[in-house]
């Protein structure tokens, strides 16, 4: 790993009302290399969200900091891209105008050069032909697609993505996996992932973090060294079952300590 994209140091996020303060997070260190693919993992609660949502800038850090090419994060920016579980795309707009809606504020951008850039992202992401239809007619692996399109589009350094599959049939999202790892690849920006999902995060990743819940800590960083470009064959590699027997292993344990 050559540079750190991101890199959290000491992340502590408590969450308060007037009665009790919760520690959803503690103590989080966390880095995302240049052109790395990088998962959280861990179960239900454990603040994997709540990371993703400091990182995005949607959200303050109680405790420590987060830095983004050494500049510490305080508000969303163009050089975040971000994908939720819930497409969240216009529903009056064709797929490019909720490609190019993205770029709605750039002023160095002609109408026509939006255009031409949704329509490119939209092919990137398998869309070519699909470019004036609504949401509505789409299914929900389609939808995802353009949402994906939608963060690439002002060609962000880090793609924050939170359980982006987690809507879709098991063959949708074995077909997003691999999209995922083709668009990774040919727009050369970093990924953070969220995923409960140990097979998706060992598949995608460079690197997982396994987190632990009550208050959400980091539990083990896993390199994930599996040949590139991958395809499902790798899964049932004995290397593939290595990791994920370690990993579950570490659920496992974190369950016996509760
Ligand atoms: N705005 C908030 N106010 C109070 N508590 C919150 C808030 N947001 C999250 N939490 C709490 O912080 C903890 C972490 O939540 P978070 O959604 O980040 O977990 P997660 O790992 O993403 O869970 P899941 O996998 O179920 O989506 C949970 O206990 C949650 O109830």
């Amino acid at each position: 790993m050559a540079v750190s994209e991101l890199v959290a140091q000491n992340v502590v996020k408590e969450f308060r009302d007037k009665k009790k303060t919760f520690l959803a997070l503690d103590q989080i260190d966390l880095t995302v290399g240049e052109h790395e693919f990088v998962s959280l993992l861990g179960p239900s609660g454990c603040g994997k969200s709540t990371l993703l949502r400091l990182v995005a800038g949607l959200d303050k850090v109680s405790e420590g900091k987060i830095l983004l090419r050494d500049k510490e994060i305080s508000k969303p920016g163009r050089d975040r891209g971000v994908v939720f579980q819930q497409y969240s795309l216009l529903p009056w707009m064709h797929a490019w105008e909720n490609v190019a809606f993205a770029l709605k504020k750039d002023r160095t951008k002609t109408k026509q050069k939006k255009k031409e850039l949704a329509y490119h992202f939209l092919e990137l992401v398998g869309l070519k032909g699909f470019e004036d239809v609504y949401p509505s007619q789409m299914s929900g692996g389609m939808q995802q697609r353009v949402a994906i399109a939608r963060a690439l589009v002002y060609k962000p350094n880090l793609l924050l993505m939170d359980e982006p599959f987690g809507a879709l049939d098991a063959q949708t999202r074995k077909e997003m996996q691999d999209l995922v790892l083709k668009v990774f690849t040919e727009a050369r920006s970093s990924v953070l992932f969220v995923t409960h999902d140990v097979d998706e995060a060992i598949y995608l990743s460079d690197r997982v973090y396994v987190m632990s819940a009550k208050p959400g800590r980091m539990a083990k960083e896993i390199n994930i060294e599996l040949p590139k470009p991958r395809d499902w064959n790798v899964q049932l590699s004995e290397n593939f079952l290595k990791y994920k027997r370690e990993i579950l292993v570490e659920l496992q344990n974190q369950k016996k300590l509760k």
